[in-house]
């Protein structure tokens, strides 16, 4: 395995392998990695010749700066992970690879960014459809994988690739979740022991709300009794707890007029703050 910095180091480095038609595939994360990461990782290495792996956190989709400052971070262990899974390269660059000036470039994804996370965290979108950009610009993989667990960046991901023609074919993985339920998230790592249970209500609650839409329970009904369930839990907030059609990401008040439907919740579990989505129909 082979760590490099910059896009000038990956230029000379496809030199070796441009002849020969490899394709290439492109795990982008942001570090302190875990098992969910590893699924895309095996992904990767099964279906594309050669496997790069980008660790970098990325300032300009943090619109709370102390979310920024306390994002986990494991690279000598993330390092070790990558090598015993067989990867081939590990892009690790500074901030001032990626962004040498400050960008005033505006993304605008329309309906797709104005509810959920893109309501929540102004700004965040814009973020990651800068970074992802460049990271396609500078690695120009063949493939590219993405996590089903951020349901909404998946929606705004196919779109820019769509917007903006980049002949890169997505590949998305399912969410891993720990024995319990809960999906494996780097920010889970700053919860403490209590907080750890706490932070089940996210997967419990979609699992109570899916069965009772599915026994054929109103949503309005559904999506009031689980902000009941919410407040009666100390020290977890819900932001939201909503109903989309996962491609077009409306939110949705009537379930039984859709053909495919996501749970999508956010809480903040303490100070930290989860996201997770579950398929009802998919
Ligand atoms: N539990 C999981 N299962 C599958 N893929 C995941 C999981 N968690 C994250 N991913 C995917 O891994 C990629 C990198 O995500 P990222 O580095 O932000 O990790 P993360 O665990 O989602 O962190 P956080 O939830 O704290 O933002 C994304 O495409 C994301 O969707
Ligand atoms: C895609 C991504 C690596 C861009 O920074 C990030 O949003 C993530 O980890 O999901
Ligand atoms: N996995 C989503 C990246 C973020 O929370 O900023």
């Amino acid at each position: 395995m082979q760590v490099f910095y910059t896009g000038a180091e990956w230029t000379s480095i496809r030199l070796q392998f441009q002849s020969n038609n490899s394709t290439i595939g492109l795990v982008p994360t942001m570090g302190a990695l875990h098992e969910g990461h590893l699924d895309l990782v095996a992904q990767c290495i099964q279906q594309a010749d050669i496997s790069v792996v980008s660790i970098f956190v990325n300032p300009t989709q943090f619109n709370n700066p102390e979310d920024f400052e306390k994002y986990p971070s494991s690279l000598q262990e993330d390092l070790e992970l990558l090598e015993k899974a067989g990867v081939d390269y590990v892009f690790v660059p500074e901030v001032k690879t990626m962004y040498p000036q400050e960008t005033n470039l505006k993304f605008d994804f329309g309906p797709l960014e104005r509810v959920l996370e893109g309501a929540f965290r102004p700004g965040h979108f814009n973020g990651v459809g800068i970074i992802v950009s460049k990271l396609f610009n500078m690695i120009q993989p063949n493939l590219a994988f993405f996590g089903q667990k951020d349901l909404q960046q998946v929606a705004i991901i196919k779109r820019l690739v769509n917007d903006l023609s980049f002949p890169i074919q997505l590949e998305i993985v399912p969410t891993r979740r720990e024995e319990d339920g809960l999906a494996l998230s780097s920010r889970n790592r700053r919860l403490n022991k209590s907080d750890r249970e706490k932070a089940l209500i996210l997967y419990r609650s979609m699992v109570l709300a899916k069965k009772e839409l599915l026994e054929g329970k109103s949503w309005l009904e559904v999506q009031k009794k689980i902000h009941q369930e919410f407040k009666k839990t100390e020290g977890v907030d819900l932001e939201y707890f909503e109903l989309v059609e996962p491609d077009r990401f409306e939110l949705s008040t009537e379930f039984s007029t859709l053909k495919k439907a996501s749970l999508c919740v956010a809480a903040y579990v303490g100070e930290v703050r989860l996201i997770d989505n579950l398929p009802v129909i998919s």
